[in-house]
């Protein structure tokens, strides 16, 4: 039996339809979906809800996490400050597949203000079907690692 991947969303206020339709989106291909919201598109701070998804992955709460802001950068870095977190922006789908299979990249953001609904759900599937290349890529994130103390 294999077992679901357990896929953390989060964002701001930028865009939370965007961060529902990703998730309905996430589910509909089978993940274990959990949307950590917003719920409504009240102005809010992207660094918590980097944060709070984040702290799910790093945890192992969760396997996987996508955020959305406006750019997407501001939420990434909120994320990448959380130990053992590896977050890129991505605005193309090679991208999205390059930080997994080279960078093993556990969580995804994206730029509602930057790119549309159909490549940012392309984006997604890009970053979920692709796997860690391991071999080289896998001493330069050790690398990385080492970085965080
Ligand atoms: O990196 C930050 C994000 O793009 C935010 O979504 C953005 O700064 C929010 O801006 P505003 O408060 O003007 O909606």
């Amino acid at each position: 039996m294999t077992t679901k991947l357990r896929i953390v969303i989060s964002s701001d206020h930028a865009d939370i339809e965007l961060r529902k339709n990703i998730a309905a989106h996430v589910t509909s291909k089978g993940y274990d979906v959990e949307d950590i919201g917003p719920m409504t598109s009240e102005s809010t701070h992207y660094p918590k809800h980097g944060e709070a998804a984040a702290r799910k992955v790093a945890s192992g709460e969760a396997d996987l996490g996508i955020l959305v802001c406006g750019t997407g950068q501001g939420i990434m870095m909120a994320a990448n400050k959380v130990k053992g977190i590896r977050c890129g922006v991505c605005s193309d789908t090679f991208s999205a597949r390059m930080i997994r299979q080279h960078n093993n990249a556990n969580m995804l953001s994206m730029g509602a203000r930057v790119i549309g609904e159909g490549l940012a759900l392309d984006i997604v599937d890009a970053f979920l079907n692709a796997e860690f290349e391991g071999g080289r890529h896998g001493t330069r994130v050790d690398m990385i690692t080492e970085i965080e103390g």
